[in-house]
Formats: C-alpha cells, sequence, structure tokens
C-alpha cells in the first residue's frame, strides 16, 4: 500500500512517474513462454523484473486476465502477489455498481483473504455515482481512481456532454472530489486529450492524474507534463502495449526495459525542469 506522501517519494526517488500497463495476449507474448505452467504470469514476472527500478506503479487489466476464465483469474492472483511493495499496484477494472455489489468488488481486489489480491487502487466508472464509489473507500489507505476523460475517441459520445454550463467530465470531477481528498482520489484521463489538463487541474488541482494513451495511442508526454504537472508531480503517466510488446523474441524483456527506459528518461527531464528533483 502507498500513501500519497509515499508515492511523492518514490517518485522523487526513482525519477520517474511511469506506470507499467501488464495486459498479457497469449497470442503476442513470445513463444517459448507457451511451455511454462503460467505463462502469462512468467511474462509479467520478466516484465516485473526488467522494469521495477524504473516505474512508480503497475497496472494489470482485468479484462485480459477474465478472458482466459480460471486460469487468467489465476495468472491475475500470482501477478498481484508478484508486484513490488514499493510501487502503487492499480487493478484497471473499470467497476461501477451498486453499493452491495461495490462491497464484493472491493473485498476481490482489496482483500487478499480469500480472493488472493491485495491491490492498492482500483479503476471505477462513476456514472452510478456516490453510492457505487464510497464501499472501495471503506478500505485504509486504498485509492480510487475514476473515469474522467478518457483516451478514446467515444469519450465525446458522453464525456462533453453540457451540464450546468460545463462538460459533463467536469460535472463527475467536481463532485467526485468531494467525497474523500486527494490522498485517496485520483482521475483518468487520456494523453490524447492534453488540450483539456488545464480545465482538469482547475477542478483537481492537487489530485493524482491516471493518464494512459502515450506509446500505441499516440498521446504525448511532453503535453501532458505541460499542461498536467503539479509541484507534487500529480501525474502516473502508463503505456502497457509500447513496452511488453516491444519484441517478441527471448529478449522481450530487455526491449521492454529499454522502452522503459526511455520514458523514464523523458520524466526525469520533466521533474527537472518543474523543479521536483
Ligand atoms: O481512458 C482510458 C482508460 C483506460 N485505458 C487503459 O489503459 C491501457 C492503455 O494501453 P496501451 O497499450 O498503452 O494503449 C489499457 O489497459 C486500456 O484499457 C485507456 O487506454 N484509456
Amino acid at each position: 500500500m502507498l500513501s500519497r506522501e509515499q508515492l511523492i517519494a518514490q517518485i522523487k526517488q526513482k525519477r520517474s512517474f511511469l506506470c507499467v500497463g501488464l495486459d498479457p495476449d497469449l497470442d503476442k507474448i513470445p513463444e517459448f513462454l507457451k511451455g511454462y505452467p503460467d505463462p502469462i504470469f512468467e511474462f509479467n514476472k520478466r516484465i516485473i523484473d526488467a522494469t521495477k527500478d524504473l516505474c512508480v506503479a503497475y497496472k494489470p487489466n482485468s479484462a485480459f486476465y477474465e478472458a482466459y476464465g480460471i486460469k487468467g483469474l489465476q495468472s491475475l492472483i500470482s501477478t498481484s502477489k508478484y508486484l513490488p511493495a514499493d510501487t502503487l499496484n492499480i487493478i484497471d477494472a473499470k467497476r461501477g455498481d451498486i453499493g452491495n455489489t461495490s462491497d464484493k468488488y472491493a473485498k476481490a481486489f482489496f482483500d487478499d483473504s480469500d480472493s488472493g489480491m491485495d491491490f492498492d487502487a482500483i479503476t471505477i466508472t462513476p456514472y452510478m455515482g456516490n453510492d457505487s464509489v464510497t464501499p472501495y473507500l471503506k478500505y485504509d489507505g486504498k485509492w480510487v481512481i475514476i473515469l474522467a476523460l478518457t483516451s478514446s475517441v467515444g469519450s465525446k459520445d458522453f464525456q462533453y456532454s453540457e451540464v450546468d454550463g460545463g462538460f459533463l467530465y467536469e460535472t463527475v470531477i467536481k463532485k467526485s472530489n468531494t467525497w474523500a481528498g486527494a490522498d485517496r482520489i485520483m482521475y483518468v484521463v487520456g494523453a490524447t486529450k492534453s488540450t483539456e489538463f488545464t480545465n482538469i487541474r482547475a477542478h483537481a488541482p492537487d489530485n493524482f492524474l491516471l493518464v494512459p494513451g502515450v506509446g500505441a495511442q499516440g498521446g504525448s508526454l511532453e503535453d501532458v507534463c505541460k499542461y498536467g504537472m503539479t509541484k507534487d508531480c500529480g501525474l502516473l503517466v502508463n503505456s502497457s502495449r509500447g513496452i511488453t510488446y516491444a519484441a517478441n523474441g527471448p529478449d522481450f524483456a530487455d526491449a521492454a526495459r529499454a522502452e522503459a527506459l526511455k520514458l523514464q528518461q523523458q520524466m526525469e527531464q520533466e521533474l527537472a525542469l518543474a523543479g521536483i528533483i
């Protein structure tokens, strides 16, 4: 579990605000791993070993595990147990349901006593409102990461709708930011939406933003930092495919490290420019 202070300390120590996305796909992982009893875990383990000094967070997306049924869930549990203690470990599950159901999702991902999973943070869709989010906040020290403005093309369908003289995504941030402090709530904002970061910072000056969409989706790290960085950094920038599928031969972990290192070096420059390190 990482508090806000510990997260900021890790960012300064590792000179990085990189989140490595763990989205394993059996059609893309190296052939030789398929001989292992749990190829997905073996893939993740090697990626984690190769990148853990360069990143401050990991984000397995639950879809990539659920797709393989019971075996996939076992890979997710094994991955959860293997994730380092000094990284913020996020389950990208995009859940959102009525209170008693959210209780169960929270137990599934935050309480390892039965499920075997002990993530630090979970992504949540805010559409069902306060009672769908508060069950996660009952777990001391755990984070909820609310989808605000996604990297997807479809973000225009609802998130830019006009509500109360602004966009719906602004209402989501303003309202949900009263449910807990910036030490418990983060927001997902796509790197492909860098023009909106100034606006988002007006409503969420202190919250960390989880920013997917650099690499494979074409978002610019430079623009994200220019418009989204705060005095505490305030950013976790995710790359999944760009790192994990940099190569698909026996050298895949080295290639993943090389891609992670490129991002870490850019991040170090941005942190120095902002006077954070
Ligand atoms: O708005 C969003 C919210 C979540 N994601 C997720 O992040 C990763 C991005 O993967 P890349 O391979 O680096 O493109 C993936 O798990 C998405 O489901 C997002 O992209 N945008």
